[in-house]
């Protein structure tokens, strides 16, 4: 079985905390309120611009390690992807008239953020970040699916914000890098496999606090 297979059975209790959480599941009932809705729209744009360099440090680990051009184009993509991203952010925000200038970001903000940063560092290597990568989009691609599977009472609203990371392309890219992730851990010494399922289980943890955030504020 693969690597990451196996992890998502030994943690299952932390990873649907982290892709069930009641922020999600408020989404799917109808009943989370506009203001945490607003919240997580602030505080995510912050996230996704510390994402940036993250991925740009990605790709350049994937540059060194050699990894062959097919993976470097789906880390590539990504960050494709994230440009379309903030603009929507953008988009959104004005939409709900909520202002991204001088937002601040809350403590588990600045937490996941600080970890992005390690993630940068040389002491984490190639098959360790991009194992966390696939974790942190794997997160929302299945938290956000959640919500738009027959008989959720998503608002229209929202729907456009679950599409956006919901979606199958979305889920198939997240597919891609979990097959990269999977490659990576097979040649990888012990060592580095026992750090990267530690930050895939930190990866969720910071989920679970963002989440939390959002839903109760501080
Ligand atoms: C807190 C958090 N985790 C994962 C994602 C998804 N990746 C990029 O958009 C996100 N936007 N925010």
């Amino acid at each position: 079985m693969e690597i990451t297979e196996t992890w998502l059975r030994k943690h299952r209790p932390i990873y649907l905390r982290a892709t069930q959480h009641p922020f999600i599941l408020s989404i799917r009932d109808a009943s989370l309120p506009l203001s945490s809705f607003k919240r997580w729209l602030g505080q995510d744009y912050i996230f996704v611009r510390a994402f940036v360099p993250f991925i740009a440090s990605l790709l350049v680990k994937a540059w060194k390690e050699g990894d062959d051009e097919a993976n470097v184009d789906i880390i590539l993509s990504g960050i494709a992807t994230l440009n379309d991203e903030v603009s929507w952010f953008k988009r959104e925000a004005s939409k709900w008239g909520v202002s991204l200038d001088g937002i601040v970001p809350q403590p588990a903000n600045l937490v996941y953020c600080s970890f992005l940063e390690c993630l940068m560092s040389a002491q984490v290597d190639y098959t360790q970040a991009v194992t966390a990568f696939w974790a942190i989009e794997a997160v929302y691609q299945e938290s956000f699916a959640h919500c738009l599977e027959d008989g959720c009472k998503t608002r229209d609203e929202l729907k456009e914000t679950c599409e956006r990371w919901g979606n199958d392309s979305f889920g198939q890219y997240c597919r891609a890098l979990q097959g990269i992730a999977n490659r990576q851990l097979e040649k990888a010494s012990d060592q580095v496999v026992a750090k990267a399922e530690a930050l895939f289980v930190r990866v969720l943890e910071l989920e679970v606090e963002f989440w939390n955030m959002s839903v109760l504020g501080s």
